[in-house]
């Protein structure tokens, strides 16, 4: 299968645990990789008849700027569930990265795999 991909997507988005958490914005970097089937596509040079990774992520950043959730696993499971959805992708992984937001940590956050269903 082939894969379109999208790294290193930064948001800022209100997100965390804590109330100092719920009074800031916070970054969140996305790695995304998209299950697509690319032959149609590269046949024709038709980006109507792929996976438009600009409008994927233009998409994506609106959701994750107005969502405001505690857990990184939520965020994550929304995003990878809206790219299924209004995408028609197969299957995505996507790892969601919180920077700093342990102390002496570069990152922490999660990576899912999700199968349309
Ligand atoms: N598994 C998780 N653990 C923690 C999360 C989280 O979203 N998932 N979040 C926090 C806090 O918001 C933290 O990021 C603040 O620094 C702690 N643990």
């Amino acid at each position: 299968m082939d894969t379109i991909f999208i790294d290193q997507l930064a948001i800022d988005t209100q997100i965390g645990l804590y109330d100092w958490e719920r009074r800031i914005r916070q970054r969140v970097v996305l790695d995304l990789a998209m299950d697509f089937d690319i032959r149609a596509a590269a046949a024709t040079d038709d980006v109507a008849k792929t996976l438009d990774y600009k409008a994927v992520s233009k998409r994506v950043i609106a959701f994750v700027e107005d969502a405001g959730f505690e857990l990184v696993e939520t965020l994550a499971e929304r995003v990878a569930a809206l790219i299924i959805e209004e995408f028609g992708v197969t299957r995505v992984t996507l790892r969601l990265n919180k920077p700093f937001a342990l102390r002496g940590a570069k990152n922490v956050g999660v990576q899912i795999t999700r199968p349309a269903v």
